[in-house]
C-alpha cells in the first residue's frame, strides 16, 4: 500500500503541481484541478487516456465531467490522503491535457461552454 506523502515530500512537490493549477481541497487530503477544453470531444479524448492510465497504475482519479469541464479530485482512498500514486497521476494527467484551460479559481462557480451559449436566451 503507498503510504501518505511526509512533509518534506509534500514540500518537494505540490508547489510545482500547484503552478500548473492543482489546488488544495478543504477538509480532505486531496487535490484538485479543472479542466476546460474546446469541445466535449476533447474533454472524452482526454478522459480516455487517462482512464487507460488509471487503470495501469491500479489508481483512479474521483472526476466528473459537464461537456467540456473535467473536474478531478486526487487522493489515494485506501491511505485516507495523498500519496506519490496521487502526485505521480497528476503529472501524467498535465501531460495528457495538453494546452487546455485551467479554471485556478475552484471558488468561482465553473461553467460549461454549453451553460454560456445558453445564457441569455429564454424558453
Ligand atoms: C481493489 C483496488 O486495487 C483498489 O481499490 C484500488 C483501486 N483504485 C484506487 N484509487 C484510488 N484513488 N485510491 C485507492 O485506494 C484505490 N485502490
Amino acid at each position: 500500500m503507498s503510504a501518505l506523502l511526509t512533509e518534506a515530500e509534500r514540500n518537494a512537490v505540490l508547489p510545482s503541481l500547484g503552478e500548473t493549477g492543482w489546488g488544495a481541497v478543504e477538509g480532505k487530503d486531496a487535490i484538485r484541478k479543472v479542466w476546460k477544453f474546446k469541445s466535449f470531444s476533447e474533454a472524452w479524448g482526454f478522459m480516455s487516456r487517462v482512464a487507460l492510465a488509471a487503470e495501469k497504475m491500479n489508481h483512479h482519479p474521483e472526476w466528473s465531467n459537464v461537456y467540456n469541464v473535467v473536474d478531478v479530485t486526487l487522493t489515494t482512498h485506501s491511505a485516507k490522503g495523498l500519496t506519490k500514486l496521487d502526485t505521480d497521476l497528476a503529472e501524467r494527467m498535465d501531460a495528457m491535457a495538453g494546452p487546455a484551460e485551467v479554471q485556478r479559481d475552484l471558488d468561482q462557480p465553473i461553467q460549461c461552454l454549453c451553460e454560456i451559449h445558453h445564457a441569455g436566451k429564454k424558453g
